[in-house]
């Protein structure tokens, strides 16, 4: 596997599924760093599911918008945030098919590479799971693989997350892959879910991999350290894990 290793540092935000709340924590995070005068850049390699913006009704797709929200750059092209974007909710290289296109395999990494004269740290979502299909020739695993960014593990708060954070680490390590830690979000707090309370100590029982943080439903503020409730240093951990 050919690698393509930046010379900025950052993170791939990758998850156990879709829809855990990569784009919510990639956001979150981008959000701490620009505030902190780190000048930050996101990138999402690929984005499939449009929808209507609000004012123009014109598609544009909402993981584009919050990254580049987080980051306040308001004037930015979406090609930098991500350079192919599709308009079926699917995997990328099947919503690529359905518009009679295919996925550009060196646009995924010419794309990130742009950001490296561009800012200081750099946050880069995933697509998906971490075997969702990037293009018709490599799984998200294998992108992760050619970036070698250290990766934040987004799992769902609930019953079934044991299971899915578990297989996601052991596919990860299996490529020997740097895992930074997981990340529990709450994105959809059943009451009736007691598991939430004890995720993170069953995860942390059958695994090394650190639970950095426990993100509350709503929660609208810089992620805390899982049981502690301090600051996440970002840069910090990005550094220990060199
Ligand atoms: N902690 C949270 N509290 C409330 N809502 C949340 C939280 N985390 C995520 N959400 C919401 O859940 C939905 C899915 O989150 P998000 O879009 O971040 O998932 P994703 O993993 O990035 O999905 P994709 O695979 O499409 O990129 C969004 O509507 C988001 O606003
Ligand atoms: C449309 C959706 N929100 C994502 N952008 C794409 C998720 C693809 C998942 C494919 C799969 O693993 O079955
Ligand atoms: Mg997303």
């Amino acid at each position: 596997m050919d690698v393509f290793p930046l010379q900025i540092p950052g993170f791939m935000v990758v998850g156990t599924d879709t829809d855990v709340g990569k784009t919510f924590v990639s956001a979150a995070i981008a959000r701490q760093l620009t505030a902190e005068g780190v000048r930050t850049g996101v990138y999402k390699p690929a984005c499939s599911g449009s929808v209507a913006d609000e004012s123009t009704g014109q598609p544009c797709w909402q993981d584009v918008e919050l990254l580049r929200q987080a980051i306040g750059a308001t004037e930015l092209p979406t090609e930098r945030i991500c350079p192919q974007t599709f308009h079926a909710p699917l995997a990328p290289p099947v919503a690529a098919e359905k518009e009679g296109r295919q996925i550009d395999e060196t646009l995924l990494l010419e794309g990130v590479r742009w950001w490296e004269s561009q800012v200081e740290f750099l946050i880069v979502e995933g697509v998906g799971g971490v075997l969702c299909p990037l293009s018709s020739q490599q799984l998200i695993v294998d992108f992760a693989e050619k970036l070698q960014y250290p990766l934040l593990i987004v799992a769902r708060a609930g019953l079934g997350t044991i299971n899915h954070s578990l297989l996601t680490i052991e596919v990860l390590q299996q490529r020997g892959l740097t895992i930074a830690g997981l990340i529990l979000n709450d994105v959809d707090p059943e009451l009736s879910d007691e598991s939430r309370l004890s995720n993170a100590e069953q995860i942390q029982k059958w695994t090394s991999v650190p639970v950095l943080s426990f993100v509350p439903f709503d929660w609208q503020s810089n992620l805390l350290r899982y049981q502690t409730q301090d600051r996440i240093d970002w840069r910090q951990l990005s550094q220990d894990l060199l």
